[in-house]
């Protein structure tokens, strides 16, 4: 099977990497970092959350960072929405698209978002009305599509139901989200090839957590099922507040090298790259968590 020509990388760290973060960090880190990410090359930024502050503090001045950023022509700075007044303060800031948030489990929909699933899809009906009639775009996730950290396994024919509702109700693309790490190349095929049967393949995105290690031997193996979209976050960062123990999504660092081995094109450049998550890594005060990172910043 052929690989594709290009990859379009999805930087989440300014929002699923910082979001995990007990320490304070200001604004003008977290504006400092999208910035640098965007010098980098990136196409897509997730820049912030507009959650409730009591269930995820990090994400409080996600406003501010969003008025204070250098947005270039060209790239995408979205933010995340759960609820029609998350949108509202969204669109208020700014923000030109949203992403929404579901869970294949049961157990994590209720942990993450304090309702069952079928209620978070009836709250994300509002959000897709209001979104179409300001012109915002709207990408969906599903969370816990190889494994939940409550329940255990969860089957593909799980997850392709709510992937599937998210597609119909205006997404234009949807993110799987490995969680808590635990899927494996072998059932990261199998998840495409059942949720594709349900949105086409060009409108699904891979979203793996390194916990297991799998990250990118799951990302090759999307790729041979012809996904071209993935989340990743700069240095490793985050993890999830409802997903204990989850490490980080995979490095966009060891993506990117990945990809440029496979001859893949992303437009993001490396080194640059290398020297946001770096920067990053020393406003927190700990090593990156990119092993390229690592391993060039050692020469
Ligand atoms: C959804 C809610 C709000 C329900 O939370 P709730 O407590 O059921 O909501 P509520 O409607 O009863 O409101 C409670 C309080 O929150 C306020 N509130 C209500 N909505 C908002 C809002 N949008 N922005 C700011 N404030 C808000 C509301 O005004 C009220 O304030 P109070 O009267 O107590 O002072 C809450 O559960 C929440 O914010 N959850 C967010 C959880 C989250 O951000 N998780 C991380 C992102 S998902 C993720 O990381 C996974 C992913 C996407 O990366 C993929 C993967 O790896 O799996």
């Amino acid at each position: 099977m052929s690989l594709p020509e290009k990859v379009r990388l999805v930087e989440v760290g300014p929002r699923d990497g910082l979001q995990n973060e007990a320490q304070p960090i200001n604004v003008a880190d977290k504006v400092r970092l999208v910035d640098d990410l965007t010098a980098a090359g990136l196409s897509y930024i997730e820049v912030g959350s507009f959650v409730s502050p009591k269930w995820v503090p990090q994400m409080a001045g996600s406003a501010e960072v969003f008025a204070n950023i250098r947005q270039q022509p060209g790239v995408t700075y979205a933010a995340l929405a759960p609820n029609l007044r998350g949108f509202e303060d969204a669109l208020t800031a700014g923000v030109k698209e949203v992403a929404v948030f579901a869970a294949a489990s049961e157990a994590f929909s209720q942990r993450n978002i304090n309702c069952s699933i079928s209620e978070s899809l009836a709250r994300f009906a509002p959000i897709m009305d209001a979104a179409r009639q300001h012109g915002v775009r709207v990408r969906g996730y599903v969370s816990c599509v190889l494994g939940c950290p409550y329940e255990g396994a969860v089957s593909a024919e799980q997850v392709a139901p709510v992937a599937r509702e998210l597609f119909e109700m205006g997404c234009y693309e949807v993110s799987l989200g490995d969680t808590i790490g635990t899927g494996t190349p072998g059932s990261t095929r199998r998840l495409f090839e059942v949720v594709a049967a349900h949105v086409p393949r060009a409108q699904l995105a891979g979203h793996f957590h390194d916990t297991y290690g799998q990250a990118l031997a799951n990302i090759y193996a999307s790729l041979l099922e012809d996904i071209t979209v993935f989340d990743s976050s700069v240095a490793g960062l985050g993890g999830c507040p409802y997903a204990k123990g989850a490490s980080g999504n995979v490095a966009s660092e060891d993506v990117l090298y990945m990809l440029q081995g496979l001859g893949i094109e992303t437009g993001i450049n490396l080194e640059q790259l290398i020297d946001a998550g770096s920067r990053i890594s020393t406003v927190l005060g700990r090593t990156s968590g990119s092993r390229v990172a690592r391993a060039r910043l050692a020469q």
